[in-house]
């Protein structure tokens, strides 16, 4: 079965919007101008990766959006309503120490039921802990602790826990940065299989042109330092993607396409 699905946003409840945002850092008495009128949105459901050169800025972005970072310029909105703080709404989930080492899988999963923002019965809790057990894959590992886990395992229990909550957004800083290239490409596909159920709005940071591509509706291509939007690139390949969906020509054509828009834009921030 092949799912097409229209790739432009709508910009509507738990839609994701960067406007003009600038951002600066002091380093050893310097200012660093990291991000300088930055604008892109992403649509209700849709998931869009960000990819740009080394330290341009991609973690910050990310951090705007869950409000762990305020912008200098500009303002980050989710559903319309700027972002101010931290709040339960947004998942997030980062590169490493996603889950607590001292809670099962199944606890870790159920962790954010429990906070009274998403609080829910012990009976509902147990059914959404089974749904995200068996959509990634852990039945049987429900009562082991994250050290006898793989890094991939780990990964999908992080991801797990953040989709549990029922996010009105989700947020993702290369989360799977850390893992063996094998497990990378079938946490891809995992990854992809949970949001063609979910449909959730997703933000995800990668360094991985291959992986932006099989993820996303779209992808986000910054420049260099001072980051901004190089290039918006729709990806239309038909869902479901399948390992298949990496050999294809528009694949190939997409990623030759994208590593070039990286390129020049570090290039031409290197020349000014
Ligand atoms: N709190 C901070 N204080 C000073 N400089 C910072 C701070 N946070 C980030 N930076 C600097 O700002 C720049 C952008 O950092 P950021 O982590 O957002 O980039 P990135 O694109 O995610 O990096 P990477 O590609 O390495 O993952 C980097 O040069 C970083 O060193």
């Amino acid at each position: 079965m092949s799912i097409t699905m229209d790739t432009h946003p709508t910009v509507t409840s738990d839609a994701i919007t960067f406007d003009g945002i600038g951002k600066h850092y002091q380093r050893s008495g310097n200012r660093l101008q990291v991000i300088e009128d930055c604008s892109f949105e992403i649509g209700e459901g849709e998931f869009v990766s960000v990819i740009g050169p080394s330290g341009c800025g991609k973690t910050t972005l990310l951090g705007m959006a869950a409000g762990f970072t305020a912008p200098d310029d500009g303002k980050v909105r989710i559903g319309g309503e700027v972002v101010r703080g931290p709040d339960p709404s947004r998942g997030v989930v980062f590169q490493q120490y996603a889950v607590f080492p001292w809670l099962t899988v199944a606890q870790n999963i159920g962790y954010g039921l429990t906070l009274r923002a998403n609080r829910r019965s012990r009976k509902q809790r147990r059914e959404i802990v089974a749904h995200y057990v068996d959509l990634m894959g852990l039945n049987g590992f429900e009562d082991v602790h994250p050290k006898d886990l793989s890094g991939g395992m780990r990964q999908r229990v992080a991801i797990a826990r953040a989709y549990a909550t029922n996010p009105s957004v989700l947020l993702m800083d290369e989360p799977f940065a850390a893992l063996d290239a094998q497990t990378r490409e079938y946490m891809q596909e995992l990854l992809h299989t949970t949001q063609l159920e979910e449909q959730r709005t997703a933000l995800f940071i990668t360094h991985s042109v291959e992986e932006a591509i099989f993820l996303s509706t779209r992808v986000v291509v910054l420049r260099a330092r001072p980051a901004n939007v190089r290039a918006v690139i729709d990806i239309p390949i038909a869902f479901p993607r399948t390992p298949d969906t990496r050999l294809s020509n528009a694949f190939v054509d997409l990623r030759r396409d994208i590593e070039r828009l990286l390129r020049d834009g570090t290039a031409e921030r290197s020349s000014e």
